[in-house]
């Protein structure tokens, strides 16, 4: 079982939200060209090992680093904690339960203050900061933005052996479960949990794990994520495609997923609706249903289930990867993509009747 404090042994750090992401990738220039001249994200700084980008609402220095590396891996996912004192409280909670922790002084990151990394029990590496460089905010810059701006980073989804094991873990940071996959077993093949108040700050999802799954960013409306899609086929890259556009099930946001030049998957995320109420119920899905992942049922490509970003440790070495014991979701549903019921009783289209 994951290594979980007591309850009220040790505090958990006052996290905020999920808020940058540092990727290795293979060639600098090729990424920062999918990132910047494809996805749209602004160039915070630069140099030539390392990218630092953000989105058009955000005011800190980077959501996003992309620095330079032999092998493609995430490198660090890191959270916002609400002050300078809760970088401390991080590092309290993450010595209380055994695993390697790191202070980090202010610009160990370019743009980050103070902050901890952790590698934390399920085998990610974990940054908590709070102090940051504000950089201008580019919200209002209509003139700079295409029709596909991208706002702000919205969330990580992590694949893990262990999904129940990993939600009381994450539950134990403070994050609430807004939605779920379930088995008729009660196997929980993936759960979304949050911070924020929107639907999630981090994604579990059952596999071979730890492997990050995507990062995602917003937009605000569903035009700009159709947008991102039609840039790409009008520039002839409609390969960075691999799900989507489409309507989530759970969430309810609009979506699209793409494939960076080291295969880091990406998504493009809108309208996901409010979670701040304290009495907010949790919506759990049957992983037999087949609009839980897809609003319009449509199938979800065998490589979204099978891919996914290699992970590293606090030294830079890629982590060793644990099978998951339980059920796969793609093995345990049936028919063309293994779906086998909507949500409704009518009879399927094509399906014998
Ligand atoms: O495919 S799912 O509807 O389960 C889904 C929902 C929200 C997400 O952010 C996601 O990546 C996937
Ligand atoms: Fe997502």
């Amino acid at each position: 079982p994951a290594p979980t404090p007591e309850p009220g042994a040790i505090p958990p750090p006052d996290i905020v939200r999920a808020a940058y992401a540092e990727l290795v990738v293979t060639d600098p220039a090729a990424s920062r060209e999918f990132y910047v001249d494809l996805l749209g994200l602004v160039v915070t700084h630069e140099d030539e090992d390392t990218v630092y980008l953000r989105a058009f609402e955000e005011y800190l220095h980077h959501s996003l680093v992309l620095r330079r590396g032999d092998g493609a891996a995430l490198a660090a996912l890191a959270y916002r904690v609400r002050s300078p004192g809760e970088v401390d409280a991080a590092e309290r909670y993450y010595r209380a339960l055994g695993v390697p922790v790191e202070r980090r002084a202010a610009g160990a990151t370019r743009g980050i203050g103070p902050a901890v990394r952790v590698l934390d029990p399920l085998g990610f590496p974990l940054e908590f900061f709070y102090e940051a460089e504000h950089v201008p905010r580019l919200h209002q810059d209509y003139d700079l933005h295409g029709a596909g701006a991208i706002a702000r980073l919205d969330h990580f989804n992590i694949v893990v052996p262990d999904v129940a094991r990993a939600e009381r873990y994450y539950r134990a940071l403070g994050f609430r479960v807004t939605e779920d996959i379930r088995g008729a077993d009660d196997t929980l093949y993936a759960s979304w949990l949050h911070r924020k108040d929107t639907v999630h700050d981090i994604a579990l999802t059952g596999g071979d794990g730890p492997r990050l799954h995507h990062i995602a960013f917003s937009t605000h409306e569903r035009g700009q994520v159709l947008h991102v899609c039609d840039l790409l086929g009008a520039r002839r890259r409609s390969a960075h495609i691999e799900r989507g556009p489409g309507r989530h099930g759970v969430s309810n946001a609009f979506y699209v997923y793409v494939r960076d030049p080291d295969l880091h998957r990406v998504e493009i995320y809108t309208t996901d609706y409010y979670t701040g109420d304290p009495d907010h119920p949790v919506l759990s899905w049957d992983v037999r249903d087949n609009q839980r992942r897809d609003w319009w049922g449509n199938p979800v490509v065998p490589s979204w289930y099978a891919e996914a970003s290699t992970v590293l440790d606090l030294n830079g070495k890629p982590q060793p990867v644990f099978a998951r014991e339980e059920n796969h979701e793609a093995e345990v549903t049936v028919g063309a993509d293994g779906f086998s019921f909507a949500r409704d009783t009518s009879p399927q289209v094509g399906s014998p009747s």
